[in-house]
């Protein structure tokens, strides 16, 4: 069977990594011409192509694919004269598998399907390095029918690829996941920060914690670049203050108040305000080092 072409929109730290995948399992690739060259010239030097416009990519493709870092990003390639929206045919599917907001997804979902055409909210876990193996945590929701005609290449891309209902779901999901995991994070970060004013050694702190029940995957991640300034994480604590705030929003769109999101979110925008955003999110120790001290 001929593999689909597949329009990749979004050439970062995850969406290069998944295009090299793609690309080594020998699927044709377009992509968008970028202000940033980087990640565009890898794919065509495998062979992949350029489009002018979101139209263009989506009237060459058969599978669209969203890789890029927030809602209002995304919207701005679905939408407009040059759009996804405005190429897209009738069966065709777009897939967002960046963090975004259920509430952008479900109202981009319903604009697709007034066109014949489906989307799907697919968000990712674990790193760019597992993308670039095929060993991401997918988190699909949408139209069962065409997540089984679209598995085939999820599961290129994917290590454990989970279908998780209605559309909007595994957006949903994503956020708890990233609330919890940069919760961790950035408490790791600000324990490691508290043992070197104490004086107390950090690899003998992580070695009493992780003894115990609290160890997990994050702990371990920050640990790394704590102790060993390894940064396996590649996830930018500009995108992780965008989770966490998404994360709060959606509870409030629900009607809801977070009660624990707030302290996180208020630390990573802190580090992005002081310049860090692009910075890796286990690097937040350093900023914890620069900021435990209160106030005069
Ligand atoms: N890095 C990770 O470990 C990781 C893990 C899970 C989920 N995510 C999520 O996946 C998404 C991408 O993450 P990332 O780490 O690759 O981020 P990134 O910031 O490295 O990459 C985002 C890319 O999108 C491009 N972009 C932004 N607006 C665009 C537009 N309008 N048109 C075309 N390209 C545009 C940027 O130039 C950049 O290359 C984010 O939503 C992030 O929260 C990242
Ligand atoms: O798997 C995860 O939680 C990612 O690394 C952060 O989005």
């Amino acid at each position: 069977m001929t593999k689909p072409k597949i329009g990749f929109i979004g050439l970062g730290l995850m969406g290069r990594a998944m295009a090299e995948c793609l690309q080594t399992a020998g699927y044709e690739l377009i992509v968008l011409g970028n202000r940033d060259r980087t990640g565009v010239d890898e794919v065509l030097a495998r062979g992949g192509v350029e489009a002018k416009s979101g139209k263009a990519l989506t009237e060459q493709s058969d599978i669209v694919m969203i890789c890029v870092g927030t809602s209002e990003q995304v919207e701005s390639r679905i939408y407009g004269e040059d759009g996804v929206l405005a190429g897209v045919k009738p069966g065709q599917v777009v897939i967002d598998f960046g963090t975004s907001l259920p509430e952008s997804t479900q109202k981009i979902g319903a604009d697709l399907a007034a066109q014949g055409a489906t989307y799907l909210d697919a968000p990712l876990g674990r790193t760019p390095a597992h993308a670039k193996e095929g060993k991401l945590n997918i988190m699909c929701s949408g139209d069962k029918e065409t997540y089984d005609q679209v598995k085939p290449v999820l599961d290129v891309l994917g290590e454990n690829v989970f279908h998780l209902g209605a559309l909007g779901n595994g957006h949903t999901i994503k956020l708890i996941n990233n609330f919890f995991g940069m919760t961790t994070a950035v408490a790791m970060s600000e324990a490691f920060a508290a043992a070197d004013a104490a004086g107390i050694d950090r690899q003998a702190l992580y070695d009493v914690m992780s003894a115990g029940p609290l160890r997990s995957g994050m702990m371990d991640f920050i640990r790394n670049y704590a102790v060993n300034g390894q940064n396996d994480l590649g996830f930018a604590i500009g995108n992780a203050a965008k989770d966490v705030g998404y994360y709060g929003q959606m509870l409030s769109d629900m009607g809801m108040q977070s009660r624990m999101s707030g302290c996180t979110v208020n630390a990573l925008s802190a580090a992005v305000d002081d310049g860090d955003g692009d910075r890796m999110v286990a690097e937040m120790v350093d900023w914890m080092g620069k900021n435990l001290k209160g106030k005069a």
